[in-house]
């Protein structure tokens, strides 16, 4: 209760709505009890069940962050162990945000260090770093890389659905994972799939093949944390776990034999690499040990892979949930997929396989579709910070206080922060009609003119942060952006979606329904929004 009292003096301080919380969302036992306690918690009324609904990601997400909507766009949580402050104020994330040495990335991070330290969990001159030696490893080359290998895999999946009995698709999440997988392979090691067979054997002195080490591991990311730091446990464990424990050990082998086979390549080639991520940090890092420079501004073997890996995780259900949610919301809407055939037959024309430069960026409705799925379903709706120091100030919009003054207020001590992307992106005043599902809103064609070329992407306003902002942005923002394009242009050509029921016979109102809840059905599963039953999601594929 002193705990509270003191957390609760702070709070006030602020000048922003309270809401007191019996649990810490960062407890263990919140942790461990909340997907439990959620559903009794539904049946309270709704004054008690406020904490609840800013701290369970689900049930926030879900009703769209409408506590915001209800408190203000800053709100504080006070709990016994700590205050946290709930922010879905455009201007608030923007600061935020920018300011990546005052407000940084949790502890919680550090335990994705599984195969070694790197750029998604590092704070202030480390950080800077890593981030200076994987830049390289996004540029304009492996773009035209990712195109082509995503169309390559999308033409396969795209034959696969054409073949289905009926046209029954059941499996688009899956799918969607397994394109998104094998891109990132060719694109991350050089190595290229087959979308059907995606090259289940293990290469010679392994027990699994390198895509099924990674898949088990990306499948399991937080039971694959805990085993990686309980390494003593490891003869302990059986079933599903002893598997994941092996898939760890068998991915890391994998990538210590490419870092030794990718220096023995750049020997051979006369120091040429390839457009691929693990080449391109090698050159980089040796480059500059070659250089003389000193170890201070390279990365060691154990960094490269464990940005590798974090490539690996990062780029893959992000991209993968936003082509699923994006074909299921096409499914729903078929004028909008009528707007998107209009561009894409305008820029392919019959060109099966497109060049990168020309093409992509005249497909700015793919851009737009890509965007408007990300407003609804970002795949990171929400990002932690934590303060380098007490007493912070932070810019808040004038409308987020009740005495409409101040524009700065100062972070309590002892606060953590939690910014909702999504709530910003559901927000009426920078979204008018935000639950429209409408591409259209991100296009502006000048009204003289009915040529497509004409058309123009709007770009990201204050509030849209998907991939976040500011230094830290997202680096694979282009890599995705491509593949969502190259993939989309590639199936819709040929094949149109409609929602299906899991129910064969059911009606067209059923499949519409049934499609659209399971969309609906999302929360935070591991570190990115995905659906809660994939399985449940049916689309008809018709071929055009
Ligand atoms: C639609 C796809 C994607 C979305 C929406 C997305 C979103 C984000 C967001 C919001 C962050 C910031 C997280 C934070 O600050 O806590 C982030 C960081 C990051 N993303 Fe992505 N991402 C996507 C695809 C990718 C891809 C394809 C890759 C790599 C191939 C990638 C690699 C990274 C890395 C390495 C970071 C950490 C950067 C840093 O801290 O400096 N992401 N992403």
């Amino acid at each position: 209760l002193y705990n509270l009292y003191i957390n609760y003096s702070n709070a006030r301080k602020t000048g922003l709505k309270i809401v007191f919380s019996p649990l810490d969302p960062h407890s263990l036992l919140w942790q461990i009890g909340g997907p439990a306690m959620i559903p009794l918690l539904k049946k309270l009324p709704r004054s008690m069940t406020r904490w609840c609904r800013l701290v369970d990601m689900g049930w926030s997400w879900q009703s769209d962050d409408d506590g915001y909507r209800e408190l203000g766009l800053n709100i504080i949580l006070v709990c016994t162990r700590r205050n946290v402050l709930f922010s879905s104020d455009p201007e608030s994330i923007l600061w935020i945000l920018q300011k990546r040495k005052d407000f940084i990335k949790p502890e919680v991070y550090e335990s994705l260090n599984i195969y070694g330290r790197n750029v998604d969990t590092v704070n202030g001159e480390e950080w800077a770093r890593h981030r200076k030696l994987t830049a390289p490893c996004f540029n304009e080359r492996v773009s035209g890389f990712v195109w082509d290998e995503s169309i390559r895999q999308a033409n396969t999946m795209r034959d696969h659905w054409l073949s289905l009995p009926a046209g029954r698709l059941s499996n688009l999440v899956e799918d969607t994972r397994i394109v998104a997988l094998h891109v990132l392979s060719a694109a991350g090691f050089g190595v290229s799939l087959d979308f059907h067979k995606g090259a289940r054997e293990p290469a010679q002195g392994h027990s699994m093949s390198h895509r099924d080490a990674l898949m088990t591991v990306l499948d399991n990311i937080i039971p694959a944390v805990i085993i990686s730091e309980m390494p003593w446990a490891k003869p302990l464990l059986l079933g599903t776990m002893k598997r994941l424990s092996v898939a760890l050990s068998e991915f890391r082998q994998y990538m210590d034999e490419m870092v030794v086979q990718e220096r023995r390549n750049m020997a051979k080639e006369g120091g040429g690499s390839k457009a691929n991520l693990i080449s391109t940090l090698i050159r980089t890092s040796d480059d500059a040990k070659a250089e003389g420079v000193n170890s201070a501004v390279r990365l060691t073997d154990d960094e490269i892979k464990g940005n590798i890996f974090i490539f690996n995780l990062a780029g893959h259900d992000t991209t993968a949930n936003t082509l699923a949610y994006a074909f299921a919301m096409l499914a729903l809407y078929p004028e909008i997929q009528d707007w998107i055939m209009e561009e894409i037959t305008t820029v392919l024309g019959s060109e099966s396989h497109p060049e990168y430069e020309k093409a992509y960026p005249r497909l700015k409705r793919i851009q737009a579709l890509m965007y408007e799925t990300l407003r609804f379903y970002g795949p990171v709706p929400t990002i932690p910070r934590g303060v380098s120091a007490p007493s912070l100030p932070l810019r808040i919009s004038s409308s987020s206080q009740d005495n409409n003054d101040p524009s700065t207020l100062i972070i309590p001590p002892n606060t953590s922060i939690q910014m909702s992307l999504h709530a910003c992106h559901m927000n009426p005043t920078l979204y008018p009609s935000p639950k429209l599902f409408n591409p259209s809103r991100w296009i502006e064609s000048p009204s003289s003119s009915s040529s497509l070329d004409e058309e123009v992407l709007l770009p990201h306003p204050l509030g849209f942060q998907p991939w976040s902002l500011g230094p830290r942005i997202c680096p694979g923002m282009k890599f995705a952006q491509v593949e969502f394009a190259a993939v989309m242009a590639t199936v819709l050509r040929k094949v149109r979606v409609a929602p299906a029921s899991k129910s064969e016979g059911a009606g067209a109102r059923q499949a519409w329904e049934e499609v659209y809840g399971a969309a609906r059905d999302s929360k935070l599963n591991g570190p990115t929004l995905s659906m809660n039953r994939p399985a449940d999601l049916y689309l008809r594929v018709e071929e055009r």
